[in-house]
């Protein structure tokens, strides 16, 4: 069976171009919100996926496999990767675009198995923009930022408006949402000065 997927993106794109106000390269993004699954702190059998920014308009991730994330005996999952890759495209949408968005479409390719206690390196990239539509895709390295390609991912996230959340969501979750991203916020600010005091 052929692996050639579709062209990407699938449609006429202008470049995604980040939002002025993007965190810089070599920025370590915080966790968004503490209960989630993807980068939670309190999310105790989570991913913890933590993500810095790259050059260009790219995002670094890690996540490291644990037995609580096993399919097979001793491997990673498939539908739990798929989830890293997720958070780890919808990180990098929702730090350098500073839009609100929703996964739309999430297409896997699972090239190598993933085994438990391995940390998977993910690298996402910004393809590009079509009115509401934003395209992303990644590559998550085995065991190194240059390991082998084990899993790789495209995705279309849409911009939506904030109520959103509120309508089909959490209001009070979201609240504690807003909380955290003002704390990361602050603390960039406070690195920056201690960097260019
Ligand atoms: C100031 C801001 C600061 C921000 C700072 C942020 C810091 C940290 C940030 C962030 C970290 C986040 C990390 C989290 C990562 C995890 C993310 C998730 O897991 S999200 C949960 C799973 N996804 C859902 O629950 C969606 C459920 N679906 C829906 O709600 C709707 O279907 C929605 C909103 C996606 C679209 O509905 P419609 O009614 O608004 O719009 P329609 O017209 O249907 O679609 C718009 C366009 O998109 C295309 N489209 C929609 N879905 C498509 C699909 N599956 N495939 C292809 N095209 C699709 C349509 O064909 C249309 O295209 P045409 O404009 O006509 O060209």
């Amino acid at each position: 069976m052929s692996r050639v997927s579709q062209p990407w993106p699938p449609v006429a794109v202008e470049p995604a171009v980040p939002h002025p106000k993007a965190p810089v390269a070599g920025t370590e993004l915080g966790v968004h919100f503490n209960e989630c699954f993807g980068c939670g702190d309190e999310a105790d059998a989570g991913l913890h996926l933590r993500s810095t920014v790259g050059e260009g308009q790219v995002v670094h991730s890690r996540f490291t496999v644990t037995a609580a994330h096993q399919g097979a005996p001793g491997l990673a999952h498939g539908g739990l990767l798929a989830c890293a890759f997720d958070e780890a495209l919808g990180s990098a949408v929702g730090n350098l675009m500073r839009r609100p968005a929703v996964t739309g479409k999430l297409e896997t390719d699972f090239r190598r198995p993933v085994p438990v206690g391995s940390t998977l390196f993910i690298e996402t990239r910004l393809d590009g923009v079509a009115g509401r539509k934003i395209y992303v895709s990644a590559d998550g390295h085995l065991d190194a930022a240059d390991g082998p390609i084990a899993v790789s991912a495209r995705a279309l996230f849409i911009v939506v408006a904030f109520d959103h959340f509120s309508t089909h969501g959490d209001p009070e979750a979201l609240e504690k949402l807003a909380a955290q991203h003002e704390k990361n916020q602050r603390e960039r600010e406070e690195r920056g000065w201690e960097i260019n005091p």
